[in-house]
């Protein structure tokens, strides 16, 4: 990353300017000992190098680092910064024992950790409480237009059938201009469901109104009606949601609520016409009724940037479907948002660290 002079002479006035004793052997006293399960992109690092707090080893690759090494490399640690291809569970936290205080993930979703075991509690042979107490952070609100704007082109490519196209034009297809060749399903006049409201559906929504929809409605475990005043959407049941929705956005955190929720259920009663779109996690939907519902046109389209597992096998039946489009979890993919992503895990981690309240902290 290139700096302006004037910004290297600031950060080096940062970095030369004189401790106070008391703040110097604060400094000293407190070096951690962190791991980095991933390289992350550079200005999460950049943040941990600079804080003098941490002394902390990378997986340095961008590939995840096999469980193995990991449950070696987090022993003893104090801090962990994850993404979210790490399963942070009992195993992994015996392993590292009881040192790690703070877990970063540089994620918004979080159900890659195991949540009681973060914090567990329990009692020993003496019957002494034992707690882990594990603080999390994660970083949400950052990655929100990422996402939303992706989901607005996954929805926009799936609709109008654009691998479809640019496929026919690449190989031949494009005899002459037909009068329904294909022919997709348009915004205007539609009617858009939001699968879990929350920062962003809202921002999927505020980009899709100028598209001319015609009427947003969302369904949730309880309506959220300050939330849903911002883009005025009505809350309906699940299957009203599946009943009228021309294009469906799944946009719920995965929970064991939510864990299969789009099913057989909710594809039989959607409209023959509607488009399915998913960039939460896969594990809401039931891939195998997906298959179906899409393989009998019991709905036209779907367009999941997460699947079940992840990557989803090249031989998988979705793969063989032409109203299915699929991309590899990308959702957040922009320079700035995964930088930013990266900065947030740090500064939470470091926070964490000092025993401070985090920019993001993950109520237990
Ligand atoms: O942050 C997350 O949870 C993601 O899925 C990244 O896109």
């Amino acid at each position: 990353m290139w700096c302006s002079r004037a910004a290297v002479r600031r950060l080096q006035r940062v970095a030369v300017a004189p401790l106070t004793v008391s703040a110097m052997h604060k400094t000293m006293s407190t070096v951690s000992r962190v791991y980095v399960t991933r390289q992350i992109p550079p200005e999460g690092l950049e943040i941990l190098r600079k804080s003098g707090q941490v002394q902390f080893e990378l997986w340095n690759s961008d590939d995840p680092v096999p469980r193995e090494e990991l449950l070696k490399k987090v022993k003893g640690v104090d801090g962990l910064l994850c993404v979210l291809t790490e399963k942070i569970d009992a195993e992994l936290l015996d392993a590292a024992g009881p040192n790690l205080k703070v877990l970063s993930t540089m994620s918004v979703g979080f159900d890659h950790l195991s949540q009681p075991e973060l914090k567990k509690s329990e009692l020993n042979f003496v019957c002494v409480c034992f707690l882990r107490g594990i603080r999390v952070g994660y970083t949400p609100e950052v990655l929100t237009d990422a996402v939303a704007e992706l989901t607005v082109a996954l929805l926009l490519t799936t609709s109008r059938r654009l691998i479809e196209a640019t496929h026919e034009a690449k190989t031949g297809g494009w005899g002459t201009w037909r009068t329904l060749w294909l022919c997709g399903y348009e915004l205007a006049n539609s009617t858009v469901g939001i699968l879990g409201l929350g920062r962003i559906g809202i921002a999927i929504a505020e980009r899709l109104k100028p598209f001319k929809v015609k009427k947003f409605i969302y369904t949730d475990v309880a309506p959220r009606p300050e939330l849903a005043e911002i883009i005025q959407a009505e809350y309906v049941s699940m299957d009203e949601l599946a009943k009228q929705s021309d294009f469906l956005a799944v946009c719920c955190a995965l929970t064991p609520e939510t864990q299969g929720i789009c099913n057989h259920n909710l594809f039989s009663k959607m409209k023959n016409t509607a488009i399915f779109i998913n960039t939460s996690r896969g594990g809401v939907v039931n891939q195998e009724d997906l298959y179906e519902a899409l393989s009998t046109g019991q709905i036209a389209g779907a367009g999941l940037d997460v699947t079940t597992p992840e990557p989803l096998p090249t031989n998988h039946p979705l793969f063989t479907l032409k109203n299915c489009v699929i991309l590899p979890h990308i959702a957040s993919a922009s320079y700035t948002t995964r930088n930013a992503m990266s900065a947030l895990a740090a500064n939470n981690l470091l926070a964490g660290l000092r025993g401070e309240p985090m920019p993001k902290e993950l109520k237990l």
